[in-house]
């Protein structure tokens, strides 16, 4: 018995339409394939099942078509709501939460135990393509206690560190073997044997990219890219170069310093370009690794003039 497929039909404007999308991205399929692609899902770009479900599906395409995808998973807002349920409390100061050793136990649950777990079984549904690790499986990172500068004030984030060294064989060992490592942003502490930091997971996602040799560095989140004056929504960066970034990197509010920082750090680091995008629309990954435009913003170490 043979399976029909329905076709739907459409017109030939939009039959054109289709057909020039696929060959717009005959180049980037082209300079990418074979190239290991850093996504960070951030949790603000996990908020619905469909969003969930087309984030799978574009990171599946990914695979499909020869790029190797490595997803660095955040989960800032199911780490939040999971601390409230255990009426344990939490703020942010300079993009980073504080973390007491008991919030600790708390960010590993759900970043390792649950939103590391869903993204797994969405891409699986695709086939057995993605299996988990943690930053604290098999040495893949070592972190450091970390403070940050807030108004001339030196805040103690407590179990939160930077990535100090990442040894990325055994996600180069997965990649060998077809696999898409899903990422959780959790160290072991180099000064203090035992314990765990938090890391964020932006910066997570670029200490990887640069480690493997990434080609490009993605970050989804919930806001079309950068803005130069945030919240005037008409101020959306295109492009910026590091020399640029890093002088408006000071000026940033809330969780774009991190995501910067994470932006600046990687292209420093010899990843060629990295790019904030709206994890809010369905497929803007796509929309920014196949298309001439891209999407959201993107940095580069130098701009060409
Ligand atoms: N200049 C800016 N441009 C864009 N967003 C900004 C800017 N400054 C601060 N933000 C805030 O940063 C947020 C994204 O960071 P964050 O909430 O940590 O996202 P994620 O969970 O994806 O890591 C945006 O939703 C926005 O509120
Ligand atoms: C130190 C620090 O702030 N860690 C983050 C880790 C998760 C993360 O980065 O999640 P998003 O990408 O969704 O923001 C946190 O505890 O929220």
């Amino acid at each position: 018995m043979s399976t029909r497929i329905p076709r739907t039909p459409v017109s030939r404007e939009a039959a054109k339409g289709k057909a020039l999308t696929l060959i717009e991205s005959l180049p980037w399929l082209e300079r990418f394939r074979g190239t290991v692609m850093v996504i960070k899902y951030g949790g603000n770009a996990m908020v619905s099942p469909e969003l969930q479900r087309a984030f799978a599906e574009d990171v599946v395409y990914l695979r499909h078509v020869g790029i190797l995808p490595v997803v660095v998973h955040g989960g800032g807002p199911q780490i939040s709501s999971a601390l409230e349920r255990f009426g344990i409390e939490s703020e942010f100061r300079g993009g980073y939460r504080v973390t007491t050793r008991e919030a600790m136990d708390v960010v590993r649950m759900v970043l390792t135990g649950q939103v590391s777990r869903e993204l797994v079984s969405l891409i699986n549904r695709h086939g057995p393509l993605a299996a988990s690790v943690s930053g604290e499986d098999a040495g893949l990172f070592t972190g450091r206690r970390k403070t940050v500068q807030v108004d001339g004030e030196t805040v103690d984030l407590g179990h939160v560190g930077d990535v100090v060294s990442v040894d990325a064989s055994r996600v180069r060992r997965m990649l060998d073997a077809e696999l898409i490592p899903v990422i959780s942003s959790v160290a072991p502490d180099e000064e203090h044997p035992g314990d765990s930091l938090n890391i964020n997971a932006d910066a997570a996602a670029s200490a990887l990219a640069i480690a493997l040799q990434a080609e490009k560095l993605v970050i989804l989140t919930d806001v079309e890219g950068l803005y130069a004056n945030w919240p005037d929504r008409s101020s959306l960066i295109s492009s910026l170069d590091a020399a640029e970034l890093e002088r408006i990197l000071p000026s940033l509010a809330s969780g774009m310093i991190p995501k910067m920082q994470a932006c600046l750090d990687a292209v420093r680091g010899g990843v060629p370009k990295a790019a904030i995008i709206d994890g809010r629309d369905e497929h803007s990954m796509l929309l920014e690794v196949f298309t001439d435009d891209g999407s959201g913003t993107e940095v580069v170490e130098q701009l060409e003039r």
